[in-house]
C-alpha cells in the first residue's frame, strides 16, 4: 500500500510542479507494534542521514534502500530541500537572477529540520513544510507525517549541524565526481525547476561549488560509509543488510505476550471499586439484553443486525457523552424566563474508527454529534504471525497538530476488544500525536473477559472504556483463506482470535 499516513487534502492540494514527490517518499508493509506492555515507545525509528553535493545521487541511493528493502516497516525520505527558510520579496528577486546563496548552511532553516525528525524519531508526528524551487518560496501548506519505523534524511548539508548528526544511526556521504554531479544538475534543474542552462552555471560556478568544497565535502568525515555517486549497488546492498539486522533486533512479539493473562484484576480498578475502573459497564437492563440477544443471534437479518447496532452505538455514545466536561450555560425560554443550564466545555471533539469494525459504531456518533468529524486507523493482523500492524493512519486535523491534539477529545470506535492488540496500537497513536490520556474515551460493543484488557487498562489506566457486555471467551484459531492468483485458487491460513459466545464478525455481519 503505497503512500501511507499522508493526509489525503495534501495530495489533492498540491499540483506535480511542486515536485513533491522528491521531498518525501513513503512506503509501508505495515508498522508492527513500536511501544511495550507498558503502553511506553520501546525504541526510536531507525534514522539514517545522507550527505553529499548536488545531484550526487543522495535521493537516488535513499530510494534505492527503501526499494531493496523490500518488505520492511514503513519508511519516510525527509528532504532538506523542504526546510529552506521563507524568503522576503527582495530575497526571491535576487534567486530568480541567480545572485541568492542556497548552499551556505545559513540558507537552510537547520533548528526545524532538527525538530522535525527528532519528533519522528521519538515516533511523534510532525508537519513539515514544503518548498517549490520554481517560486524558491517556502509555501503556506505544510506535509504531515507520522509512523516510520526508518527515517532517511537526506541533503547537501545534513551531516553539518552536531544536533543533526547526534540523530542519526547510521550516516551516509555519496562521493560523485564534480563534473558528473554538473552535468546532472543542469539536466535536472532545466527538466524540473524551470532553469535555464546559462543560469544554472552561472549558480554553479558562483555558489555551489565553493559551498561544496567549504561545507559539504568537510562533513564527509562524519560518516560511517562512503557511497559512490554511481554503480552504487553493492554499497546498497550492504547498507540495507545492516538496515535489516536492526530492524530484526528491535521486532516484538506483541500480541502473543498480551494475550491469556490473569484477568482477577481485568475489569475492576486495584482498590476492587467498580467505581474507580476506568471500564463502564452499560446498566444491564432487560431493554438492553435484549438488543445483546438480537445481535448475538446467527439467525437474525442483516437488516435487523443493522438496525439493532445502530440503537445499540447511539446508547453506548450517549453514555460516552457523560464523560465530557460540561459548564453552565444561562439561556432565556420561550416563556421570557431565565434558565440554567449546561453546554459542552471542550475545544475540540472527534471520533477515530479502527478500521474495519470501528465502522458500525459511527452512525450512533453521528447521531449524537452531528457535524463530529471522523478519522480511522487501519490495524491488521499480521496474518503469520499474529502481530498487529497499523497499515493506515487518516486522523482528523485537530488530532494530526499536536498544539490542537492537547485539547482534543477523542471517541476512539471499535466493535470489541479481545486480545486488545488494535486497541493498543491505536491509543498509543493517538498518545503519539500529543491527545492527553484521559481525553480518549474508548467506545466498543464487547469486552472479553479473558482478552488483553487488563494489560490494556494497566497501560492506560486513564483512557475510559464503556461496553455494553462483558463476555466471558477467547479463543484463539486459524482460519482458512482462499484467493486467486492468475488460473488457480490458493489457500493459506491466518491467525484470529474468537471472543465466545460473542456476536461473530461484527464488521462483517454490518457490512457484507
Ligand atoms: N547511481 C546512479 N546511477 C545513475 N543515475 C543516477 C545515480 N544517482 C543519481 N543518478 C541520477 O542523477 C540525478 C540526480 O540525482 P539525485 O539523487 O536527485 O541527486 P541529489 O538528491 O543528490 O541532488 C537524477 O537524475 C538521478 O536519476
Ligand atoms: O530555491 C532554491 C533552493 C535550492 N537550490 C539549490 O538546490 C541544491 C540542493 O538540492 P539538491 O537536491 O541536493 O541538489 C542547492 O545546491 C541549491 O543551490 C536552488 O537552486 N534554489
Amino acid at each position: 500500500m503505497p503512500d501511507l499516513y499522508e493526509a489525503e487534502e495534501y495530495q489533492r492540494d498540491l499540483s506535480e510542479s511542486f515536485q513533491t514527490k522528491k521531498n518525501t517518499v513513503l512506503s509501508s508493509h505495515g508498522r508492527p507494534p513500536w511501544y511495550g506492555e507498558n503502553g511506553l515507545p520501546l525504541s526510536n525509528a531507525f534514522v539514517i542521514g545522507i550527505a553529499g553535493g548536488s545531484a550526487s545521487g543522495k535521493t537516488y541511493v535513499a530510494r534505492q534502500i527503501v526499494k531493496s528493502l523490500g518488505s520492511t516497516p514503513t519508511v519516510v525520505i525527509m528532504s532538506q530541500d523542504s526546510f529552506y527558510k521563507r524568503h522576503t520579496e527582495e530575497e526571491m528577486a535576487l534567486a530568480h537572477a541567480n545572485h541568492f546563496d542556497f548552499d551556505h548552511p545559513d540558507a537552510i532553516d537547520m533548528a526545524m529540520f532538527a525538530d522535525c525528525l527528532a519528533d519522528l524519531k521519538a515516533c511523534r508526528q510532525t508537519n513539515i513544510p514544503i518548498y517549490s524551487f520554481k517560486e524558491h518560496q517556502r509555501l503556506d501548506q505544510s506535509k504531515y507525517l507520522y509512523g516510520a519505523a526508518i527515517i532517511i534524511a537526506e541533503g547537501i548539508m545534513t551531516l553539518h549541524d552536531p544536533k543533526l548528526r547526534d540523530l542519526y544511526d547510521l550516516k551516509i556521504f555519496v562521493q560523485c565526481d564534480s563534473d558528473i554531479m554538473l552535468a546532472r544538475r543542469i539536466l535536472r534543474d532545466v527538466k524540473e525547476r524551470g532553469r535555464s542552462m546559462e543560469g544554472v552555471l552561472e549558480q554553479y560556478l558562483r555558489y555551489v561549488k565553493p559551498a561544496f568544497d567549504n561545507f559539504v565535502l568537510p562533513t564527509a568525515r562524519y560518516a560511517d560509509i562512503i557511497v559512490p555517486g554511481s554503480n552504487n549497488a553493492v554499497a546498497i546492498e550492504l547498507i540495507t543488510t545492516h538496515i535489516r539486522s536492526q530492524m530484526n533486533e528491535r521486532a516484538r512479539h506483541f500480541r502473543r505476550n498480551i494475550s491469556y493473562r490473569s484477568v482477577d484484576k481485568c475489569l475492576n480498578s486495584p482498590s476492587g471499586n467498580p467505581e474507580d475502573s476506568s471500564l463502564t459497564l452499560l446498566l444491564q437492563t432487560p431493554q438492553l439484553q435484549g438488543i445483546y440477544t438480537v445481535l448475538r443471534d446467527e439467525k437474525t437479518s442483516r437488516q435487523d443486525f443493522i438496525f439493532f447496532v445502530d440503537r445499540l452505538a447511539t446508547l453506548l455514545i450517549e453514555k460516552a457523552m457523560e464523560l465530557l466536561p460540561y459548564k453552565t450555560k444561562v439561556v432565556i425560554t420561550p416563556t421570557d424566563t431565565e434558565c440554567s443550564g449546561k453546554e459542552l466545555d471542550v475545544k475540540h471533539i472527534c471520533g477515530v474508527s479502527i478500521l474495519r469494525s470501528g465502522g458500525p459504531l459511527e452512525k450512533g456518533l453521528q447521531r449524537v454529534l452531528s457535524d463530529v468529524t471522523i478519522g480511522s486507523l487501519l490495524v491488521q493482523t499480521d496474518g503469520k504471525t499474529g502481530e498487529p500492524l497499523l497499515l493506515h493512519v487518516m486522523l482528523p486535523k485537530c488530532i494530526r497538530e499536536r498544539h490542537l491534539a492537547v485539547d482534543a477529545w477523542v471517541f476512539l470506535l471499535d466493535a470489541q476488544i479481545s486480545t486488545a492488540a488494535s486497541a493498543f496500537m491505536a491509543i498509543r497513536t493517538l498518545l503519539d500525536h500529543g491527545v492527553q490520556q484521559d481525553h480518549i474515551i474508548f467506545v466498543t460493543f464487547l469486552v472479553a473477559r479473558t482478552g488483553g484488557i487488563h494489560v490494556l487498562q494497566s497501560a492506560f489506566p486513564k483512557v475510559r472504556i464503556i461496553c455494553g457486555a462483558i463476555d466471558s471467551g477467547l479463543r484463539e484459531t486459524w482460519i482458512e483463506q482462499y484467493h486467486s492468483e492468475g488460473e488457480g485458487q490458493y489457500g493459506n491460513t491466518r491467525k484470529a482470535w474468537i471472543v465466545e459466545p460473542g456476536m461473530g464478525h461484527i464488521g462483517d455481519r454490518y457490512y457484507l
